[in-house]
Parts: structure tokens; C-alpha cells; sequence
């Protein structure tokens, strides 16, 4: 077996990269608006009901027609998936990471048609979909050797007379709720994780992303995944999430998303409902509000790129990205304010299928709306110094924006806005800068630009961040080197893409047999 190692990003200077994906744009242009059905126990269902998913870009444009699951429906996903789980349970391990291996060569090879999908559904530019997709194979490569590793248990004392040993055995059946905005890597990576490691899954993907996932779907079944195993079920989280949720049947819920809809499964699963036989597990990564702190002895060019990339990149549609800077003094903060202004401004808004494209729309008119009044509220509550405008004409377009001079329990500075806004603000020290980083209810990601080694070991220690990055941006944790996961409201620190994920999928079990 080859070690682990990420998986390389396209080189877009490279001029047959880019034109694969523009015959890939091409070609996922000629199949948008299909019809894509339920996939349960391998049947396909097509229920009258439609999720219907749009190119946020261009909202004239159905990317496609999904079929939506009721709670019928649901309920024999939920029949099946448990059925199943007596047959995929006993596979040999080994099997079925190599199910992953396969998918992964499948990933690959279908790299651009992937990106493409995820330009034309979610929205993303180039850089931002090979991420992405980049991720997904990382999710499958690196879970594939996890399950290897663990299939051998774990050594226990010796006790002369006693054979121990120690295992680790699936849950049962486990609900994965995913987000659209890394609809492939993290729907993929939680389903995969969750499937692995012998559990079956009911997956119910994200309304606005739901037609990536069916690709997902067709990729597992190329890679030989058993029906059944993973239950494709698109459908509303009031109704499907919630049935699933309380459903007795219920092992494990693997849940990534916002912060309400996070504790409000959190809430649900704690309940006993009739014929429920264990505590269900949940497994919750929610949402964020994170910092660069910058110190008055650091590279500023440095500090104010890394803020642009990790307020910006994908719109500021992720739970890592940047929504604050503190920067300690006048010079430091004066100085990064300019070029952070002067970075933002070049860069190019515009539809994602150009490769020049640095910011594509946001999600939805949901996102629109709120992200959009999150622009009013700062404007009472901090200087415009870039940005603000925004045109919901054609598709869903919201220019970089920033605002200087914000207190720092403005509202814009503690609520999670999950767009390209950022606020900055100034502290008068290393100490109050890590105090204003840490004072909102999240703790997800946090990063420190500083040439200061006293002050990057008082990061080390005090800020209270699941992933901290020092000297570089705060987005982009890579499966197998940054397990991701975030403190208090950011979720349940479950650490995607770590050495622990998978057990948190499996239960062990102590035999002692005496000779
Ligand atoms: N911590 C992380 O690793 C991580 C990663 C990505 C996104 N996020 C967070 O996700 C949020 C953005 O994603 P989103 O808008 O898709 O979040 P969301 O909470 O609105 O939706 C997430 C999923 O939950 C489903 N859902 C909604 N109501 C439900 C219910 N009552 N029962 C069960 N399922 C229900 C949705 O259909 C979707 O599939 C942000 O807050 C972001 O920070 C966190
Ligand atoms: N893992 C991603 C963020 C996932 C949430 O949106 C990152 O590290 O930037």
C-alpha cells in the first residue's frame, strides 16, 4: 500500500488543463436539466415531487430535477439500510476500503466533468471546485488506509493465561446530513467515513446540491458499493430530517451544517422514542466565526493576503473563512486595512465557467437576502471601505466587502454571515487581540500572522480554535495533515480527515478469553 499523500491541484496556467475543463463545462451543459431519481437498496425511485436545482449563476438554468423523499419513502430507506447492515457489517474490512480505493481511480479520472458540476450547481470557480473534488479523493484515499489500520484493533497489556483483544465493531444504520457548500468532499467524505467502517447510511444531501450527490451515488455503484449500503434520499429537512432523525432505528447522526439546524439534532437525538434500543451518537460540525490576528511584528503583505484568500475564496461560503481581522497597532493595522482594501477590489466578480472568476454567486436567494442585510447592518456599525453592492438580476452576485473600524461586539463581528463580508478591527496588544479572537460562542478555525515567537506560543496555547494556523491563512485544512473541526458552537470537534474520525463511527469491543 502507498502511504497517504494529498492529492495534487490543477496547474490552470497549464493550457490542457484548462481546456479539459472547458470541454467538461461543455459537456455538463449538454446534460443539465435531466431528471435524476431516488436511489434505495440500488432501486431508482422517482417520486411527482421535485427538488429543483438551479445554476446560482444564472437562475434561468435548472441544473436538474431530483426526486424528493417523503417520509414513506424515507421509512423503507430506513428498513433497507437496516437489513443490509447484517450483510455489509461482515465484509471483510479490507474489502471495503478497497470500494474507496476504487472510487477514488474513479474520482480521478472524471476530475474536470466533477469540477464542472460543482461550477454549474454550487456556483464554484475553477480553483474552488478542484478543491473540492481534490478533497473528496483525499476523503477516499486517506479513510480507505484508516479502515486498514483499525481492522487490526488495537494491542492490549499481556496477562499470561488470557488472550484480550480489542475491536472495533460498526454501529448500525447512520443518518449523513450534508451542506452545499463542499457538496462532493464533505457529503462524500461523511458518507464514506460512515459506510467504511460497516455502518449503512441514509444520505440526504443538500436541497441546492443535490444532483453532484447522485453522481456520488453512480461513482460508489461503479466502485462495486453494494445496494443499499448508501440510500440516496434528497428531500426537506423539516420532514425527511427530522423523521430520520427521531427514527428509532437511528444508530449514529453525522450532521454538518449551521449552528440551529446542528443543535436542534443535537436536541431531537437526545430523546428515547419507542422500540429505541441505545443513545444515538451525533456527530455535529456547525458553523463558525473566525479570526486572522495580526501583530504589530509580522509581514503585512503576508497578513493581508492571507486575509483576502480566506475572507474571499468561495464567496466567504465556508465555515473556516475569515470573517475578522484584529491587528495590533496603528501601523500594522493602517497598513494591512490599504492593501486588504486594494486586494479586494482586484478581484474579478463574475460567473465561475470563466477561469478568471474569483468570486461566483452565493447559494441562493435565502443567502442573498441575509447576506445582503448583513451589508446594512455594517454599514451602522463600521466604515464601507470596499464592496457592497450586489445584483440578484441574473444569479446570485454579492461583490467582497469590507468594513474597518468595527467594535468588536458588533454584530458583524460575533454572527456567523457566510459571505464575502469582513470586518476588521484594532487592538492595542498581542494579549486583547487573542481576547477579541476568542470572543464569540464559535471556535473553529483562527490564524496568526507573526514574527514574534512569545506571541505565536501564546496562540499555541490560548486561542481556543480547533484548527489554528500560524503565518497563513485560515482555510484549506488538508485530509490526513489538518483534521478539521471546531470548539463549543463550531460542533462536536469531531476532526474530519483525522486519525479519530473513523472510530467515531464504530464501537469497541474487549474480549478475554482464559486459556
Ligand atoms: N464545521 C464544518 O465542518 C462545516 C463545514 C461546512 C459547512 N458548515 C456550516 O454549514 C452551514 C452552511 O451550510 P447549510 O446552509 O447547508 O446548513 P444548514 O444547516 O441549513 O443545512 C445543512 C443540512 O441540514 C439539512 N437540514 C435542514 N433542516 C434540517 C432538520 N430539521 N433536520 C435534519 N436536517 C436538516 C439541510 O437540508 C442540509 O442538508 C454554515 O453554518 C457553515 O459554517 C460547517
Ligand atoms: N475544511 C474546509 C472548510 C469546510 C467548511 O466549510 C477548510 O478548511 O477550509
Amino acid at each position: 500500500m502507498i502511504p497517504y499523500k494529498s492529492e495534487p491541484l490543477t496547474d490552470f496556467s497549464n493550457e490542457a488543463n484548462r481546456q479539459a475543463y472547458l470541454e467538461a463545462l461543455k459537456k455538463v451543459e449538454s446534460e443539465l436539466g435531466q431528471d435524476y431519481p431516488l436511489i434505495i437498496g440500488g432501486e431508482r425511485i422517482t417520486t411527482e415531487q421535485k427538488i429543483t436545482s438551479y445554476n446560482p449563476s444564472n437562475t434561468s438554468e435548472i441544473v436538474g430535477n431530483v426526486s424528493k423523499a417523503t417520509q414513506e419513502l424515507a421509512e423503507k430507506a430506513m428498513q433497507i439500510a437496516d437489513s443490509t447492515f447484517n450483510s455489509w457489517k461482515r465484509v471483510d474490512p479490507r474489502i471495503r476500503a478497497e470500494v474507496l480505493f476504487k472510487a477514488a481511480a474513479i474520482v480521478r479520472r472524471r476530475k474536470f466533468e466533477l469540477c464542472a458540476w460543482l461550477t454549474k450547481e454550487a456556483g464554484k470557480p475553477w480553483p474552488q471546485a478542484d478543491g473540492d473534488i481534490a478533497e473528496g479523493i483525499d476523503f477516499l484515499e486517506y479513510y480507505g488506509r484508516q479502515m486498514l489500520e483499525l481492522a487490526e484493533g488495537k494491542p492490549l497489556a499481556e496477562n499470561p493465561g488470557q488472550i484480550n483483544k480489542y475491536s472495533y465493531i460498526p454501529l448500525g444504520v447512520g443518518v449523513v446530513i450534508s451542506p452545499w457548500n463542499f457538496p462532493f468532499a464533505i457529503m462524500l467524505g461523511t458518507t464514506v467515513a460512515a459506510a467504511v467502517t460497516g455502518n449503512t447510511v441514509l444520505l440526504k444531501p443538500a436541497s441546492t446540491t443535490p444532483v453532484i450527490a447522485y453522481k456520488f451515488m453512480e461513482i460508489m455503484e461503479e466502485a462495486g458499493l453494494p445496494a443499499g449500503v448508501v440510500n440516496y434520499i434528497p428531500g426537506s429537512g423539516a420532514e425527511v430530517g427530522d423523521y430520520l432523525v427521531d427514527h428509532p432505528r437511528t444508530r449514529f447522526i453525522s450532521f454538518t451544517g449551521s449552528r440551529d439546524v446542528g443543535l436542534r439534532i443535537n436536541q431531537r437525538a437526545s430523546v428515547l422514542n419507542e422500540g429505541q434500543i441505545w443513545i444515538k451518537r451525533v456527530i455535529a460540525e456547525m458553523g463558525g466565526k473566525d479570526t486572522i490576528v495580526v501583530d504589530d511584528d509580522s509581514d503585512l503583505e503576508l497578513a493581508a493576503e492571507a486575509i483576502v484568500t480566506s475572507a474571499f475564496g468561495f464567496s466567504g461560503q465556508k465555515c473556516s473563512a475569515c470573517s475578522r481581522a484584529v491587528i495590533v497597532g496603528d501601523h500594522a493595522y493602517e497598513t494591512v486595512l490599504n492593501r486588504v482594501v486594494e486586494l479586494t477590489n482586484e478581484l474579478v466578480v463574475g460567473d465561475p465557467t470563466n477561469v478568471e472568476t474569483f468570486i461566483g454567486p452565493v447559494n441562493d436567494a435565502g443567502a442573498f437576502k441575509k447576506i445582503t442585510e448583513y451589508i446594512e447592518i455594517g454599514k451602522g456599525e463600521g466604515r464601507l471601505v470596499a464592496g457592497g453592492q450586489s445584483d440578484d438580476s441574473k444569479g446570485y452576485f454579492i461583490h467582497p466587502t469590507v468594513f474597518a473600524d468595527v467594535d468588536p461586539q458588533a454584530r458583524i463581528m460575533q454572527e456567523e454571515i457566510f459571505g464575502p463580508v469582513l470586518a476588521l478591527t484594532k487592538a492595542t496588544n498581542f494579549d486583547e487581540a487573542i481576547d477579541i479572537a476568542n470572543n464569540t460562542v464559535y471556535g473553529l478555525t483562527g490564524a496568526v500572522i507573526s514574527n514574534n515567537r512569545f506571541n505565536l506560543e501564546k496562540a499555541r496555547e490560548d486561542f481556543h480554535v480547533g484548527n489554528l494556523y500560524l503565518n497563513r491563512g485560515c482555510t484549506a485544512a488538508t485530509v490526513g495533515y489538518q483534521p478539521f473541526g471546531g470548539f463549543n458552537m463550531s460542533g462536536t470537534d469531531s476532526k474530519a480527515g483525522g486519525p479519530d474520525y473513523l472510530t467515531l463511527h464504530m464501537q469497541a469491543k474487549s474480549v478475554s478469553e482464559t486459556l
